[in-house]
């Protein structure tokens, strides 16, 4: 028997941080979707329970217990064996939610082989705040530090997805820290959209407010966002989560396609990724 499950990409399209926490975490409201980009997990029976990394972004991730799998893991019951393979395709450290989205996709291959439920929510955020939206990877309103969760608007039959990372890893406890203001206007109540133009649209009005001191931290960004926004069909630019990724909205996947098509040739050691919306339905 193997398990199979995809870990996609997670997108801040809005991450308005509201505040702080007396324990420093920082309060968010942020408007999450995925996308059909990600790592890919197997899990198989196995007397020991092992962790194998593949894939063209295996680099420099941990295979040890450091690994968000292998902590996912560790919150069942009892010491139970599985053989897992990581296929990494995401960067890591980059702000669209690789490590978490491994774990959250851990968690639920893991409680299917080993016939357990899932750990308890208070659990899950202890393995990171956006680990308990990665269980959920439709579009999503997250506030609280990442804990609280609820369906977001449903998404444009229609539109692409651009996301490109310079290469450049930025630590999100230093993106909060340079931070200058702490509490700042939420977001208002998203609406649904009849096209990926009118939703870019509101976006527009909308903030990552931690893309100006990612921006300070790794002055790349501008470029990069620079860079997807000179695209054609380009309908917004912004920065995802902590950064460095950034993502470009298109009215469809097509455009998005011919935008990576531009950008990848110009900047050979950016990662370049085309997308749609992904959604469990
Ligand atoms: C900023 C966001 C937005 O979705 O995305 P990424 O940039 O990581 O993708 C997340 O909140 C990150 O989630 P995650 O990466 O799981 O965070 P954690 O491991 O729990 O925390 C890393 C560090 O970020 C800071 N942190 C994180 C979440 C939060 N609500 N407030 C914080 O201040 C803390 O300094 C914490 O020590
Ligand atoms: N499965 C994993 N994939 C990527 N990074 C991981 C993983 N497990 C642990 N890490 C560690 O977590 C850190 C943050 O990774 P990631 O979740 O991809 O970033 P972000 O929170 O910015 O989206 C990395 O620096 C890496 O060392």
């Amino acid at each position: 028997m193997t398990i199979r499950v995809f870990a996609p990409a997670k997108i801040n399209l809005t991450l308005h941080v509201t505040g702080q926490r007396p324990d420093g975490y920082h309060l968010l409201d942020s408007l999450v979707i995925f996308a059909d980009a990600g790592d890919r997990l197997t899990f198989r029976p196995a007397a020991d329970l092992s962790l194998t990394v593949t894939g063209p972004r295996a680099e420099g991730v941990p295979t040890d217990g450091r690994n968000l799998v292998l902590k996912a893991a560790a919150l069942f019951e009892g010491e139970q064996g599985a053989a897992i393979t990581l296929d990494k395709h995401l960067p890591a450290a980059a702000g669209i939610g690789g490590g978490s989205s491994d774990a959250a996709a851990a968690l639920r291959g893991l409680s299917a082989l080993w016939h357990q439920p899932l750990p308890d929510p208070d659990a899950v955020l202890s393995l990171g705040a956006d680990v308990p939206v990665c269980l959920h990877p439709r579009a999503m309103r997250m506030r609280g530090v990442g804990e609280d969760i609820l369906p977001g608007p449903v998404l444009p039959d229609r539109m692409g997805i651009l996301l490109v990372n310079p290469g450049v890893e930025v630590s999100t406890p230093a993106v909060f820290k340079a931070l200058s203001r702490k509490e700042n206007p939420s977001m208002p109540h998203p609406p649904g959209w009849s096209s990926a133009a009118v939703m870019a649209h509101w976006l527009a009005e909308q903030r990552n407010d931690l893309e100006p001191p990612a921006r300070r931290l790794a002055p790349v960004i501008r470029e990069v966002l620079d860079a997807i926004a000179a695209t054609e069909g380009c309908l917004l630019a912004r920065m995802s989560g902590s950064g460095a990724t950034c993502f470009g909205l298109y009215d469809s996947r097509a455009e998005a396609e011919a935008a990576a098509r531009i950008i990848a040739p110009a900047a050979p050691h950016w990662w370049v990724q085309a997308a749609s919306p992904y959604s469990t339905g």
